[in-house]
């Protein structure tokens, strides 16, 4: 602890430990009054303080989100007693929900926080739906109330109602003025428990984040439940048996502080010299090697890729170097998955999963930056499964690897919706899911003039542009949140593109029969406009299977054979036509078509323009 006089070592008294993170729809200021609660409690002065202190990642301060959690430990005294405050930032976008469970299980409380302008929004209500399964106490907080369009009174009384505490029970502060700051902090003590465990017991800590940094390694942060932890000791994982030697242990205050140990209910970070996130999973628990907890403290599961793309350099000879950056980038994300990939048109490069798509495009944007690469990422798709009639399942994360033959089912991940509304934008929710082939569930009143649909809707419908659409459709009122919830067989077909008879994989697509047509059209219809014409005839095709569903032809250059044959002879002219018709033919048949990479580029980016949008949710 090298003498900080700002907080005692290790092993504070579980009764003067309060755990609390702060959960909140994206954008509503959860960064920013974490910002304020470092400052107001001395563990950031003032001149270092820069906006989002915890986003350290630059991508993260340039978006303005929070991408991975982190957890800071600040002093906070009320009534003479010196109380350590464990602060842990949660990531609010749901392609992250699985990282927001563990850090809410890493603490007692929950901060609920509202933008006193928006009102409740559908991930206000994931993240408390979330915090409650975890048993926390919530104090419900109104944010922003510096803001001329705030409307508190209104956003108190539907936030009471919607938890059941009294108006008055909702705080009123303002992350950018500070203004009920401190008052939050004591509320913080007074109201969220203090941690139990048992310090006796066989020791068992809890995994709820993992970063790699580049000098130290795997940096880990746990919440110790039982037992303790100390320098030195050799710990286990309980969900692979792997042991490690304990380097450094400590707090994040803001900067990591080594400490002598930690004890019950403290949060902090162990550092054991492991290399890769993949060895210190997030969920999992961590034990003393020489006495072993029995029962890990549950919870804990592998992060499953929902969306694959085909991701490759643009200039072909970068492929060693994409390969290096993912190795690399691997370490730090547990849940990314890749294995190497080639395409006619793309040449080789690598097929990634991802866990939605704003982690498609950031996973994209680091190896951009970080790396200097120049990438090409194939429309993204879901998860197949494909059951063929003689008993075979393949599951099908590539469209282009769909198999043909006799098929008795394909089945297509779904999700449970959840999306928020005024109530007058019900008929336009309901036409757009229906497009999505949604199927209707539930509808809660919150307050009058606001709804929450349920809907169960294939993931493929939700992962491209539907939030774009609720935006627009709803006038930017409405918002999302979903959850995976299983699977279902659907009409599914893969359409292929030929271009002149040959297949081009990067453009193969999994889509509902009812929409085969309209795809097939609008890709053929796009390609044309972006391959030059030749001098031969080029035919652009949509089929599926061996059928033809849309075909476009590019017409073919021809040289005017008749510019130095003035009147004459019809027959002459004939003659001249002929020939060139026979020249062609066999250029057709030799020739092959010259396509710039720009146009499979250009095709393939417009066709994930929608996707590319769904920056926040
Ligand atoms: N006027 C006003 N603006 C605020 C306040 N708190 C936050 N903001 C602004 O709201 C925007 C979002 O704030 P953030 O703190 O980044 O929100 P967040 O919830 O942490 O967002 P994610 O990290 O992406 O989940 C920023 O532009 C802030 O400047 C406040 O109390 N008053």
């Amino acid at each position: 602890m090298s003498g900080d006089p700002r907080i005692e070592p290790a092993s504070t008294t579980p009764a003067l430990i309060r755990n609390f993170c702060i959960i909140a729809h994206i954008d509503h200021g959860k960064s920013t009054l974490a910002d304020r609660m470092l400052q107001l409690t001395g563990v950031v002065e003032p001149r270092q303080m820069k906006a989002q202190y915890l986003d350290r990642m630059d991508i993260e301060r340039e978006r303005g989100i929070t991408i991975k959690s982190q957890a800071v430990r600040m002093p906070w005294e009320v009534e003479g007693e010196p109380y350590a405050l464990n602060m842990i930032d949660t990531p609010g976008h749901v392609d992250f929900t699985y990282e927001v469970s563990r850090s809410l299980a890493a603490c007692e409380g929950a901060i609920l926080l509202v933008d006193a302008a928006q009102g409740i929004e559908a991930q206000t209500l994931a993240n408390l739906y979330l915090a409650m399964e975890n048993d926390l106490t919530i104090i419900p907080v109104l944010n922003k109330i510096d803001l001329p369009s705030a409307d508190p009174e209104r956003y108190a009384a539907e936030l009471a109602q919607l938890i059941g505490c009294d108006v008055d029970d909702v705080l009123r502060v303002s992350g950018k003025t500070g203004a009920g700051v401190p008052e939050l902090l004591d509320r913080v003590v007074r109201d969220i428990p203090a941690p139990v465990g048992d310090a006796e017991a066989p020791t068992r800590a809890m995994i709820f984040d993992s970063v790699y940094d580049t000098y130290r390694g795997v940096v880990t942060y746990v919440r110790v439940v039982d037992g303790s932890l100390k320098p030195r000791e050799k710990i286990a994982m309980m969900s692979t048996l792997a042991t490690h030697d304990l380097l450094e242990i400590g707090v994040i205050s803001p900067e990591p502080i080594p400490t002598k140990g930690l004890g019950v209910g403290e949060v902090g970070y162990l550092i054991t010299g492991v290399k890769d996130v993949r060895q210190s999973k997030v969920g999992d628990t961590v034990t003393l090697a020489g006495r072993r907890a029995q029962q890990s403290l549950g919870g804990y599961r592998d992060p499953r890729p929902m969306v694959y793309s085909g991701l490759f350099p643009v200039d072909g000879s970068d492929f060693p170097v994409l390969r290096d950056a993912l190795d690399k980038l691997q370490l730090n994300d547990a849940s990314l998955v890749y294995e190497p990939e080639s395409s006619v048109a793309l040449g080789f490069g690598f097929r990634c999963g991802y866990l939605g798509l704003l982690h498609l495009e950031i996973v994209r944007d680091r190896l951009e930056r970080e790396f200097g690469l120049d990438l090409i990422s194939t429309a993204p798709n879901v998860v197949y499964e494909v059951e063929m009639e003689d008993g075979k399942v393949h599951v099908v994360t590539n469209p282009s690897e769909f198999p043909g033959g006799k098929i008795a089912q394909v089945r297509e991940p779904v999700v449970k919706a959840s999306i928020l509304v005024p109530s007058e934008f019900i008929g336009t929710v309901m036409e757009l899911c229906q497009e999505r082939r949604g199927i209707m569930g539930t509808m809660n009143y919150l307050s009058e003039t606001r709804v929450e649909m349920h809907y169960t809707l294939p993931l493929a419908e939700v992962v491209f542009d539907f939030f774009d659409q609720l935006k627009s459709r709803t006038r930017g009122y409405g918002s999302l949140d979903y959850e995976p919830a299983g699977d279902q067989s659907a009409d599914l077909v893969k359409v292929d593109i030929l271009l002149q008879g040959e297949q081009v994989d990067a453009f193969s697509a999994v889509v509902h029969k009812d929409k085969a047509y309209s795809y097939g059209v609008m890709m053929v219809g796009k390609l044309k406009g972006l391959i030059d014409r030749q001098q031969f005839e080029i035919p652009i095709q949509a089929a599926i299977g061996s059928r033809v569903i849309a075909r476009e032809t590019i017409r073919a250059i021809r040289k005017d054979v008749l510019a130095k044959c003035y009147g004459g002879d019809i027959s002459r002219k004939r003659k001249l036509l002929e020939k060139q018709k026979a020249g062609k033919k066999r250029m057709k048949n030799i020739g092959s078509v010259e396509v710039p990479p720009e146009a499979f580029i250009a095709a393939l980016s417009t066709a994930d323009d929608g996707s590319d949008k769904g920056k926040k949710k």
